[in-house]
């Protein structure tokens, strides 16, 4: 009976403790730990939204490798500190860049999510700046050394903003991979000014109309542009971009455009750079006269693999997806610069053929003496400057 009471009053104590160090919890909000911070977010209903402001727990690996890419830039450029998350809704990025050591600023054209971004700041104990403005505005009037815009699908609109007066890095969401990619062709086309096109490295294709468009548009300002980290992950594509403010640094930008022809038939493609396209009238690998032109795109490195590499070593424990995130960035630093890759099952599909281990087709590439890496848009893609024969008759058993 003794024991009874006193395991009794334990219980008590216990729910008591429990009560005093649980997180306040308000109706129609929830709390989200990400990193070493808490924040109140409105309550997720499977996909719908219970309240007004914008939350997406799916990109927590997105906000997580923006983490650890600060962390990596401040040893890269010691001069930056202040951080501008231009779109912030609940404040939930630019709290972890505070986190972090950030001099934050969060802007957001919605009350309602200034008032939850300004309690979240509160809650954390961590210094911020909460604005409720029109990023483009605020943009135009400060100077930042990092920008971060994460809007609702295409991010052009604030694109002009962001390289009138960035110093050093411009951070960029996009969510509209359809148009990107060329599925939604006219729009695409209306929002980039290029022409994207809907082929078997579609996600590719997205990163380098939207790169294509950024470094035209911060050529409008004399800047140029240097991906130094890009990925296409599920909904989106995320590229941070190093910024140098010469006429000559937007040329050389300017020149990593040009064009990729892509034949529908065999697959074959290649590319050219300019702003001019001057593509072949036939296929000159099988002859075919389907032969599609995306572009102006980028043609250069999307990343710096070496800053990649920097990247995933400030990718840490409490990160909640911090495997995912070493995924990628194992993948990204070893990726080539090959302007598009290739899918091993779809390629095989065209030659009727069954498909292999993925490390034993690159393997017999390399025998074959191609250069090849896997590449991250999916667990059957690689990248190789081979041609769709040479890899045909290299990876033949
Ligand atoms: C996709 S959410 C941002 C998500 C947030 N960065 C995160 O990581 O959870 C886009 C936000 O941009 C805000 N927004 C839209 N247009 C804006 C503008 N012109 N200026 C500032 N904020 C804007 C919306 O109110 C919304 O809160």
């Amino acid at each position: 009976m003794i024991c009874k009471r006193h395991y009794s009053i334990k219980i008590l104590v216990a729910d008591e403790l429990a009560g005093l160090f649980a997180p306040e919890r308000r109706t129609g909000t929830m709390n989200v730990r990400e990193g070493g911070v808490e924040v109140v977010v409105p309550e997720q209903d499977g996909d719908s939204i219970t309240d007004d402001v914008f939350f997406n727990p799916v990109q927590e690996l997105n906000r997580d490798l923006t983490v650890a890419v600060l962390r990596t830039y401040r040893d890269r450029e010691p001069r930056a500190e202040s951080y501008l998350d231009a779109m912030a809704a609940s404040g939930i990025r630019g709290v972890r860049a505070a986190e972090n050591g950030w001099n934050v600023t969060c802007a957001d054209i919605d009350p309602d999510a200034v008032d939850l971004c300004r309690e979240n700041f509160e809650r954390n104990d961590l210094p911020g700046d909460v604005v409720h403005r029109n990023a483009n505005a605020l943009m135009h009037e400060s100077v930042f050394d990092i920008v971060d815009i994460d809007p609702f699908g295409t991010p052009i609109p604030f694109a002009d903003a962001a390289f009138a007066n960035t110093r050093d890095l411009v951070c960029v969401t996009a969510t509209d991979t359809a148009p990107l990619c060329g599925a939604h062709f006219h729009s695409g086309v209306r929002k980039y000014s290029a022409v994207p096109r809907n082929t078997d490295y579609h996600a590719e294709v997205g990163v380098r109309i939207l790169l294509s468009a950024l470094a035209r548009t911060a050529a409008r300002y004399d800047t140029g542009v240097t991906p130094i980290l890009t990925h296409a992950t599920s909904h989106y594509v995320r590229t941070y971009l190093e910024l140098d403010h010469r006429a000559t640094d937007a040329n050389d930008a300017v020149d990593e455009l040009g064009h990729i022809y892509h034949c529908e038939d065999c697959l074959h493609r290649e590319y050219e750079h300019g702003l001019i396209a001057n593509p072949p009238e036939t296929c000159p690998a099988c002859g075919g006269n389907c032969v599609l032109t995306a572009g102006p795109v980028w043609l250069g490195a999307t990343h710096d693999a070496e800053f990649v590499a920097e990247v995933r070593d400030n990718v840490t424990e409490d990160m909640g997806r911090a495997k995912r995130a070493n995924k990628l960035l194992d993948s990204l630093s070893g990726e080539l610069h090959e302007p598009t890759h290739y899918d091993q099952h779809r390629l095989c599909k065209e030659w009727t053929r069954s498909a292999s281990g993925m490390d034993e087709f690159l393997e017999r590439l390399r025998d074959a003496g191609h250069e090849a890496s896997r590449a991250h848009y999916g667990g059957t893609t690689f990248k190789t400057p081979a041609s769709v024969e040479e890899i045909r008759i290299a990876t033949e058993t």
